[in-house]
């Protein structure tokens, strides 16, 4: 786990009787796309919003290379995220509301405009953010995520709202930016979606690390014909033994 920009190690959060988070462990890896999968209320979230600084666990650390997220100076420079692309000012235009996050962190004008171009918002982005769809909004979450040229990404869900145009850009833009080598962590409880995009996937459930392993490692696994993404997770979901086989999480890093 030396080489991990990310390192979640042991967190524990309970939210009342609710145990969301119960040991969740894994690093995130320069250079490649890692997928979060898992069920709903796995702890996928949790553990993004514990990362980043949004919630406090009760127990355990999550390290963004190297120091806790309220410890990093310019931190959009460090580490981007999308959690929640409804989070927005609706009255605000989308370029506004990147003038005002970019001016937060000393960046300027032109580099608001570089994030408009690359997510292809350039068209709307004098429209309010609040009549935007949810996926234009994504795409602005996405630009916020960009604009400090962060080396960590970190996105809940981006592909929620996207139509089919959109997940195949997304896709792109995730291998590229992890062609970069930036370290990307992504989200999804669907792991069709997740293939052809991650290179490695930390599989959650019932707030801890079921599976880490590279995906080759678990389309190798499954057994027989040719598995997808999706098919692979079934099967191994369905034997403990096969995660074993796949990678235990304190084997894979
Ligand atoms: N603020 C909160 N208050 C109470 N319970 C919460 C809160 N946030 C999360 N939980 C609970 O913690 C557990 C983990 O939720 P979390 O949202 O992290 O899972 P997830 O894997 O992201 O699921 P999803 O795919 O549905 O977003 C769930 O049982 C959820 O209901």
């Amino acid at each position: 786990m030396t080489d991990a920009c990310v390192v979640v190690n042991g967190l524990r959060k309970r939210f009342g009787p609710t145990i969301a988070l119960d040991g969740m462990s894994f690093g995130v890896r320069p250079g490649l796309v890692t997928g979060f999968a898992g069920p709903n209320g796995a702890g996928k979230s949790t553990t993004m919003r514990v990362i980043l600084g949004l919630d406090a666990a009760d127990e355990g650390t999550a390290l963004i290379g190297g120091r806790p997220y309220r410890d990093l100076r310019r931190p959009l420079c460090q580490v981007g995220s999308l959690l929640d692309a409804s989070a927005l000012q609706p009255g605000r235009t989308a370029r506004d509301h990147l003038m005002w996050l970019a001016r937060s962190q000393g960046l300027g004008a032109r580099r608001v405009d570089a994030v408009i171009e690359q997510v292809g918002l350039r068209t709307a982005a004098r429209r309010r953010a609040g009549g935007l769809s949810l996926g234009m909004r994504q795409r602005l979450g996405i630009a916020a995520a960009l604009l400090g040229d962060p080396p960590v990404l970190i996105m809940d869900e981006p592909f929620n709202g996207m139509d089919p145009e959109g997940i195949i850009w997304i896709r792109a833009l995730l291998r590229s930016l992890a062609a970069e080598g930036r370290a990307v962590l992504v989200s999804s409880h669907l792991m069709s979606e997740l293939q052809d995009t991650a290179d490695h996937v930390v599989v959650a459930g019932r707030g801890r690390v079921i599976a880490d392993a590279s995906v080759a490692r678990l389309l190798e696994t499954a057994s027989g014909r040719r598995a997808t993404l999706e098919e692979a997770y079934l099967e191994l979901t369905r034997d403990a033994a096969g995660f074993r086989a796949a990678g235990a999480p304190e084997a894979a890093l």
